[in-house]
């Protein structure tokens, strides 16, 4: 193994001390502490280990956390009521639905029901478009985490290759369009792409968000690339990401393990997006690039 080993973990650590500080600052400005409303509907596991860590994550950084939990059979009627109500509160300034959703529930119509304003998780359909046309809005928590990875490793991105393997709403697309920002020469993969691992060796930036386990293999990596790795995959021999990382570390320069890659950066920035929202809400001045 010759990678360096980017560590996700401590880089959140460290984003989230500085936020904790942030969020002193702007309680002594407003008068209240910034607040995240999070919503979980029904009892899927993973998703109740998430909610709970990032009720753990808003009150160690000093905000206050509202927490609504659902039975998996509620009517979406219901849900969407909340999200009004969480809309109309002016102690929330952010509010995640945690996906997915029960298959009765639809996802789109909850997404575009919260204020894009309040839209921490920047799924909805106002910030997507913010994000492609060069406006201000909030960005998906987690290809902002990688991104910030990437530029802290490599400084200027700037005319590098990067491929991203995977075109969802929530990392794959969002991930491309920061890429672009960047100026880089993007190339989005996905399920139909041909000649995969001839795509991947061409990236001096990998992105791999496809959601099987190992499939990005260490021979398609260029010699000296970066390799982020967004995959979250149970398997039996535990949890694993997209990409093969002991073939990956022996041929990149850096890359992302799973677990303590990018899925603590993804808690982490949703304490920004939500810190930064706070403080547009209350017209407290902040500078959120000095974080
Ligand atoms: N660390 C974190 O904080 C987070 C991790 N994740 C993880 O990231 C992964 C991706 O998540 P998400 O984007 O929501 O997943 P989706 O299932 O929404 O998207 C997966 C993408 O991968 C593509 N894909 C599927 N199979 C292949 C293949 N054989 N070759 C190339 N591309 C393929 C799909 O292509 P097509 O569009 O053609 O179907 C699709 O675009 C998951 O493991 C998820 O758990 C997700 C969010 C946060
Ligand atoms: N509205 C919404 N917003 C989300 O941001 C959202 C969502 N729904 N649904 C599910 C995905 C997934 N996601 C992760 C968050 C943290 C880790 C994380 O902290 N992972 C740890 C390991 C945790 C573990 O052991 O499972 C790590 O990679 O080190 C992973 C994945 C946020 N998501």
């Amino acid at each position: 193994m010759s990678a360096d080993i980017i560590d996700g973990k401590a880089f959140a650590a460290a984003l989230r001390a500085r936020i904790a500080g942030q969020v002193e600052t702007f309680i002594a400005a407003a008068g209240r502490p910034p607040g995240l409303a999070v919503v979980l509907v029904g009892e899927d596991p993973a998703s109740a280990v998430y909610v709970r860590s990032k009720h753990k994550a808003v009150r160690e950084a000093g905000m206050e956390g509202f927490e609504y939990r659902f039975p998996a059979d509620v009517p979406e009627a219901e849900l969407l009521a909340l999200v009004d109500r969480l809309n109309a509160d002016v102690n929330v300034d952010g509010i995640l639905v945690q996906l997915p959703l029960p298959a009765h529930i639809d996802e789109r119509i909850v997404t575009t029901r919260i204020d894009p304003d309040k839209d921490v998780d920047g799924f909805h359909p106002v910030n997507a478009g913010r994000l492609a046309t060069g406006l201000h809005g909030f960005v998906p928590c987690t290809p902002l985490g990688c991104l910030m990875l990437l530029r802290d490793r490599l400084g200027d991105l700037s005319g590098l290759d990067a491929v991203v393997i995977g075109r969802s709403n929530i990392v794959g697309k969002p991930m491309a369009q920061l890429l672009i920002k960047e100026s880089c020469t993007v190339t989005v993969a996905h399920s139909r792409t041909r000649d995969l691992s001839s795509v991947v060796r061409r990236a001096d930036i990998v992105v791999a968000a496809v959601g099987r386990p190992e499939m990005i293999r260490g021979e398609w990596i260029k010699p000296g690339a970066t390799v982020i790795d967004v995959g979250i995959n149970r398997t039996a021999a535990g949890l694993v990401g997209d990409v093969d990382f002991a073939g990956a570390a022996s041929v990149a320069a850096a890359i992302t393990p799973v677990p303590g890659g990018v899925g603590p950066m993804t808690i982490a920035v949703l304490l920004r997006n939500t810190l930064v929202s706070a403080h547009r809400r209350a017209q407290v001045p902040f500078d959120k690039d000095a974080l």
